[in-house]
């Protein structure tokens, strides 16, 4: 692996913060939830700061108890991409939830607008399938089985055009060379998907490949086929573990460990002074704790803990051993459920303290609260102790945006941490050094 590191930054814009009660705060614009202007600010300050790329997860499937409405990823991330003309353009979308032609044709849509900045979070999804019809959801290894099948029918529609298919001979009158399309007919256990695509090879030919996942299936699945990883690690030992074993993973399937960037989430409360931090991350605490217990618990069992009902415990004690289902009997977001599990088994939080960073911090990501400066510190010491390659940084609160983009970017370019130029033109050059 190389010494001549560099840090991967990914902004997550995220509607007003991942923070469940930050649309409470005085200076929230929680009136502007849908307005574009809003959005393409800060995406215009972060490619000023150049920052990778903007990312978006998503999730359908929302309840009528706190019902969680925000924008779809591929509207969303075009309309940015439209107003910006270097950072990368990140969608979150299901391999469960999608049909291989249309994800194929939208991601290769997206890259060509956008001029190659396009990248693909590849998810395999753990709820929202009743919005889909009356099938079942599979079962959480199933899923990542149909994933390797999906992500090989995507790519073949994707090469199904030559870079040079486009003639444009105006004299002999050939638009396309036929000899360089080619007809792709992929069958599969679960999928049968005829191509050519109906759109020319984008400017990366593969858009940029995130997969957020980090259960043992996850990462095998990760380690075939991702450039980059969104995963949940909160603590630095266990993420060097991480960090360690997948690019072991990645050499084991065959590829260099650097073209695979370990990006954990972190979901922050970031001010310019660590006096304003605190009172920003206070507030939004002592919102946390008025809101409705049974619905942040029930929102609690079902994101974080397997679907367990935990309704009968007191929630200023830890959860009792025995309330904890096995590892692999976990269908939905099962390597969530191991870290927050790993939690119980150390018993240093309380039912009540794992709900409000779930409902805090967008479950399970780290969450430190702090100073330009200490976010800086924090970043470092994880980047250089080997715990990630960057991170995809989302603030809790509206106002972080512009602390990241305007001064936490500035503090990590002094350092000598950060680009302060785009190396190339496409996103995977940006983040890899090479198409
Ligand atoms: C950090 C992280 C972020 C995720 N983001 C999403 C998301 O935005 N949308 C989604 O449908 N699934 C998301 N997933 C879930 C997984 O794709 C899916 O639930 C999978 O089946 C379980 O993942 P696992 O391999 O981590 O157990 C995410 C998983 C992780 C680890």
């Amino acid at each position: 692996m190389s010494d001549n590191r560099s840090l991967v930054l990914v902004l997550q814009i995220l509607g007003l913060g991942t923070n469940s009660q930050a649309w409470r705060l005085p200076d929230s614009p929680a009136e502007r939830l849908y307005d574009l202007d809003l959005y393409s600010e800060i995406a215009q300050a972060a490619e000023a700061a150049k920052i990778h790329s903007l990312f978006l997860s998503d999730g359908v499937g929302t309840g009528l108890e706190r019902p969680n409405g925000h924008f779809e990823p591929f509207t969303f991330q075009t309309a940015l991409a439209a107003r910006t003309s270097r950072i990368g353009v990140v969608v979150t979308a299901s391999t469960t939830f999608n049909a291989p032609f249309n994800l194929a044709r939208i991601t290769a849509s997206l890259d060509h607008l956008s001029k190659g900045r396009a990248g693909w979070n590849i998810v395999t999804s753990s709820a929202g399938e009743r919005n889909f019809g009356t099938d079942p959801l599979p079962p959480h290894d199933e899923r990542y089985a149909r994933a390797e099948e999906y992500v090989s029918a995507v790519k073949a529609l994707w090469e199904s055009w030559d870079a040079d298919a486009r003639v444009i001979d105006r004299e002999a009158g050939v638009f396309v060379d036929p000899g360089k399309v080619r007809r792709t007919n992929f069958v599969s256990e679960h999928y049968s998907v005829e191509g050519p695509l109906n759109v020319d090879r984008s400017p990366q030919g593969v858009p940029f490949l995130f997969q957020a996942g980090s259960s043992t299936a996850g990462v095998d699945f990760g380690a075939r086929h991702a450039d980059a990883i969104f995963t949940s690690q909160p603590d630095l030992d266990e993420g060097m573990r991480f960090y360690k074993n997948y690019k072991e993973r990645v050499a084991a399937a065959g590829r260099n460990p650097d073209d695979v960037k370990i990006l954990p989430g972190l979901y922050t409360v970031i001010e310019r002074t660590e006096a304003h931090a605190r009172e920003t991350a206070g507030r939004l605490a002592e919102l946390a704790a008025g809101a409705d217990w049974n619905v942040m618990r029930k929102n609690f069992e079902s994101t974080g803990f397997g679907g367990v009902d935990l309704s009968d415990l007191d929630p200023d004690r830890p959860i009792p051993l025995d309330r904890l289902p096995a590892v692999e009997d976990v269908q939905g977001r099962r390597s969530r459920y191991e870290l927050y599990r790993r939690w119980v088994l150390a018993g240093d939080r309380t039912l009540r303290q794992l709900v409000e960073h779930n409902n805090a911090a967008a479950s399970g990501h780290w969450d430190p609260v702090g100073s330009v400066e200490q976010i800086a510190d924090e970043i470092q010491e994880r980047f250089e102790a080997r715990a990630l390659d960057g991170v995809v940084i989302s603030p809790q609160h509206f106002g972080g945006y512009r602390v990241i983009t305007d001064h936490l970017v500035p503090e990590l370019q002094r350092r000598g941490l950060f680009q302060t130029e785009y190396a190339g033109d496409t996103l995977r050059y940006n983040v890899l050094g090479h198409h």
